[in-house]
């Protein structure tokens, strides 16, 4: 675990001394996005326009955030005109690496470590090295790694290549999902992580709290709805998905989120199965990945690097979230 400083890595982990032990997650810095015309969007540069076969996305299977760009990826038809490739679960004293010759390698330059295509699109970068990476192999450089980004490029961009008008960010609903989606990503998305990193006991009790209360308003927003927007599935559905699907094999025990499970909220744990049961969505969840990557990567929170067996979760068991209608 590391980080890029004016091109050079060094490995260091996250500095909570001048936050009280909290964890403070920075901002990613390349905002460009990839639009139907190549004019520039809502933040960054023109010049990404939308083709098959340009553009390459680099994911971790481990990671919540790459997780939403290879939902959107499926669920919108991209597969034969995004190309992805994944690396290993560990991130270790390197940051993120590629396995060269297994299906784990990085297709493009075989690099041996993912800092090595951040130094590629700038040579003098500093900061975290992250994943997911939009790439464009045209311009040999970073689009965006910034996955809220990614998930609404892939949700309207490509459209005219690939004929899928599905929409997840519909413009009447936009207002309710960037409300939702406030308070899914501090209190819940990143709320896990501040818990597990935190390394005071009243930063980690704040994280927990805020997030425990956070899963509440959400249970009793399902027992309602549907979906989180109301009657439609949207990205607010897809983004707190990815961090509810790891919770009990990861958030529970690795991070001390241990107030209730998924499985013991009835309307979340319906509404799991409901998404994780959508086509597509199921081979995006790789367990061995997500379980391998956590608890073997913090070595100061698990020292030993072994990897829970348990607990067996059935996301195929049935739901009845259509008594809520469509
Ligand atoms: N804001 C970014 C966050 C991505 C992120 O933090 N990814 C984690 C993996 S789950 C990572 O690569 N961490 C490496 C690090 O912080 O050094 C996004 O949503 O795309």
């Amino acid at each position: 675990m590391g980080l890029l400083v004016e091109g050079q890595w060094q490995d260091k982990w996250y500095d909570t001394s001048k936050s009280g032990g909290r964890f403070e997650r920075s901002e990613a810095q390349f905002r460009n996005f990839v639009t139907a015309d190549g004019s520039a969007g809502v933040t960054g540069k023109s010049g990404f326009k939308a083709e098959a076969g340009r553009y390459h996305l680099y994911v971790s299977f481990a990671c919540p955030w790459a997780h939403r760009t290879l939902i959107f990826r499926k669920l919108k038809g991209l597969e034969d005109i995004i190309t992805v490739s994944a690396v290993a679960p560990e991130m270790l004293s390197n940051g993120w690496e590629f396995r060269s010759g297994t299906d784990l390698a990085d297709p493009l330059y075989d690099a041996e470590f993912m800092h090595e295509i951040y130094t590629r699109a700038d040579d003098k970068y500093s900061g975290r090295v992250t994943v997911p990476v939009l790439w464009d192999k045209q311009q040999e450089t970073i689009v965006s790694n910034e996955s809220a980004d990614i998930i609404r490029m892939f949700n309207s961009a490509f459209n005219d290549i690939t004929g899928n008008t599905d929409d997840y960010y519909p413009q009447e609903l936009q207002a309710a999902i960037d409300e939702v989606n406030e308070m899914v990503y501090h209190n819940i998305n990143n709320g896990v992580y501040k818990s597990g990193f935190a390394t005071t006991q009243d930063a980690y009790e704040e994280a927990f709290d805020a997030l425990f209360k956070a899963l509440d308003k959400v249970e009793q927003r399902l027992s309602q709805s549907r979906f989180l927007a109301g009657s439609v599935l949207t990205e607010a559905d897809w983004r707190l998905f990815t961090t509810l699907v790891r919770f009990d094999s990861v958030y529970v025990g690795h991070f001390k989120c241990n107030q209730k499970r998924i499985v013991d909220y009835p309307n979340i744990w319906n509404y799991v199965r409901e998404l994780y049961q959508i086509e597509g969505v199921a081979e995006t969840v790789n367990m061995n990945h997500i379980k391998t990557h956590y608890y073997v990567s913090h070595d100061m929170i698990n020292p030993t690097g072994v990897v829970p067996k348990g607990p067996e979760i059935e996301f195929m068991a049935a739901h009845d979230r259509e008594k809520f209608g469509s």
